[in-house]
């Protein structure tokens, strides 16, 4: 039976790794070695992606891989993605080879704006706390000048605070809704530490003003960012006559009315939005891992967007005009080509110069591509073969690597499955044949 510890952090990483193995582990006498396994030759490096974050064991890999050919706005990317899904980076590449030839992907970044709250409680008189936000607000403004004062020379920082009354939704409740502009920077950090000092001094200033009689005074409950961006978005798109769509014996016109309509189908009805929707983050999601983004921010960010409504709905819409098709997406993004990991992970750094060293702009757009793209490919599967098919043949190396295929084992499986649907079952039955035979 395990026991609770103290002092765990404390602890060096061989303590760490032979507490776990004691208390967890000790039926498995191999588990130390798996750890060690995938530690890092180069200790410098190891040292490095120990100290991302706390209590490190050992490594986590995840593939880094590259969709090529993508053309967005006339420029040619292969785009870095990392992700566990087999089928994704080949969805990818294959819906940026089918529009390569037609013109690409065009982006554009509709906004670039980021927020965050004071969230305040107060059960005073609402004229006498607008009163005194209203006296105090260049002072407000002015206690970042210290820590925004490089993001103002870059052009950013903070752009405004404004005082909502929040109390008809929960009783005494106000917030200092404070907006930023952070540049190439996610501004996390930065924007939070903007929030506490404004806090701070909104708090210091209350006690002594007086408005406040009777000691009804507003109270700080919190200050943080908001992962919800709708004012920092990004659009991309692609568009061609339907007569370039024909797919095999399906014509354009046929494909292309399907395609709205599938879409249509994840804007009316959540069930089918949401799976719609993940399809889109599996673009996202790869690139955000492989540029050092913060993917629970992006990810939390866009699903809300997708509700803004009042419902769930899909990410991405779809329209023929005038027998032309046209498919776009219109997504929120705060993300950083500066700050967080993105110059501390070598990989990431990597990825940058990749994607030709993109400023946070761009890399909004090229984000916004990958998770058109990936939708594309997925509708464009879900509307013709089924999702199945590419899928399960992407996915056949891995099934056939858990059943211990041998490299003769799988060079006959995998031409045995050319021209057949994989499934965990056939694939089990195939190889048994041929290990019987
Ligand atoms: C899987 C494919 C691409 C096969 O598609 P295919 O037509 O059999 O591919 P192909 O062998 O004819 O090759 C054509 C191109 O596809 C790409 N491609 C093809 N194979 C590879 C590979 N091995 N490695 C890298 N790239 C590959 C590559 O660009 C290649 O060009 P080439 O490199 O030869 O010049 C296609 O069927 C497809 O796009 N399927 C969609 C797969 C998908 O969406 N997967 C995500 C997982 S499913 C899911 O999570 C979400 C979902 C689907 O539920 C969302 C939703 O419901 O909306
Ligand atoms: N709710 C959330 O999403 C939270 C996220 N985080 C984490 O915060 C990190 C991101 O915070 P940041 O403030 O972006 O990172 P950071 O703290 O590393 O700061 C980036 C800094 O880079 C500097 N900079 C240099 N060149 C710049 C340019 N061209 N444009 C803008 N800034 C430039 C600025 O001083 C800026 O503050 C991520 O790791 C994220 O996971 C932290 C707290 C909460």
């Amino acid at each position: 039976m395990p026991k609770p510890v103290s002092g765990f952090s404390k602890k060096n990483k061989e303590e760490k790794i032979d507490w776990l193995l004691s208390n967890y582990l000790s039926h498995l006498p191999e588990a130390k070695n798996t750890l060690k396994k995938y530690w890092n030759a180069d200790s410098e490096l190891q040292k490095l992606h120990d100290d991302f974050i706390e209590n490190t064991l050992s490594n986590y890999y995840l593939p880094f891989s590259i969709a090529p050919n993508f053309l967005i706005n006339n420029t040619l990317y292969a785009i870095p993605m990392v992700i566990e899904e087999s089928s994704v980076v080949a969805a990818a590449s294959n819906a940026a080879k089918f529009w390569l030839d037609k013109g690409g992907f065009s982006a554009e970044v509709i906004s670039t704006q980021k927020n965050g709250q004071i969230h305040i409680n107060y059960y005073g008189d609402t004229k006498s706390l607008k009163n005194f936000f209203n006296e105090i607000k260049p002072l407000l403004i002015h206690a970042v000048d210290n820590i925004a004062e490089n993001m103002k020379k870059r052009g950013g920082g903070l752009l405004d605070i404004e005082l909502l009354d929040a109390s008809q939704t929960l009783e005494g409740y106000y917030q200092l809704h404070c907006t930023f502009e952070t540049l190439d920077a996610m501004g996390a950090n930065f924007i939070n530490s903007c929030l506490e000092t404004i806090a701070k001094t909104f708090e210091t200033e209350a006690r002594k003003h007086s408005e406040f009689k009777y000691e009804v005074y507003p109270e700080v409950v919190m200050s943080i960012l908001s992962n919800y961006v709708p004012e920092c978005l990004v659009r991309a798109k692609v568009s061609c006559p339907v007569t370039q769509l024909s797919q095999g014996k399906i014509d354009g016109k046929t494909f292309a009315e399907k395609f709205v309509r599938a879409v249509n189908i994840a804007k009316s009805e959540t069930r089918r939005a949401v799976t719609h929707n993940k399809g889109i983050m599996n673009g996202i999601d790869a690139v955000i891992l492989a540029t050092g983004n913060d993917f629970r921010a992006v990810e939390a960010g866009v699903h809300a967007y997708a509700a803004k409504n009042g419902y769930y709905s899909s990410l991405t819409h779809a329209t023929i005009e005038d027998e032309t098709f046209n498919f776009w997406i219109e997504i929120p993004l705060a993300l950083g080509t500066v700050g967080g990991l993105t110059s501390l992970h070598p990989l990431v750094k990597l990825a940058f110069e990749i994607l030709q060293k993109p400023n946070a702009k761009q890399l909004m757009q090229l984000v916004a591509v990958a998770g058109l793209a990936q939708n594309f490919a997925a509708i464009r599967s879900l509307v013709t073969t089924g999702i199945q098919k590419g899928h399960m043949k992407m996915h056949l190396m891995n099934i056939l690597n858990q059943l211990g295929a041998t490299e003769e084992e799988k060079r006959k499986t995998v031409q045995h499955f050319k021209d057949t649907t994989v499934s965990h079952t056939a694939v089990v039955n195939y190889l048994e044949n041929i290990r019987n035979s």
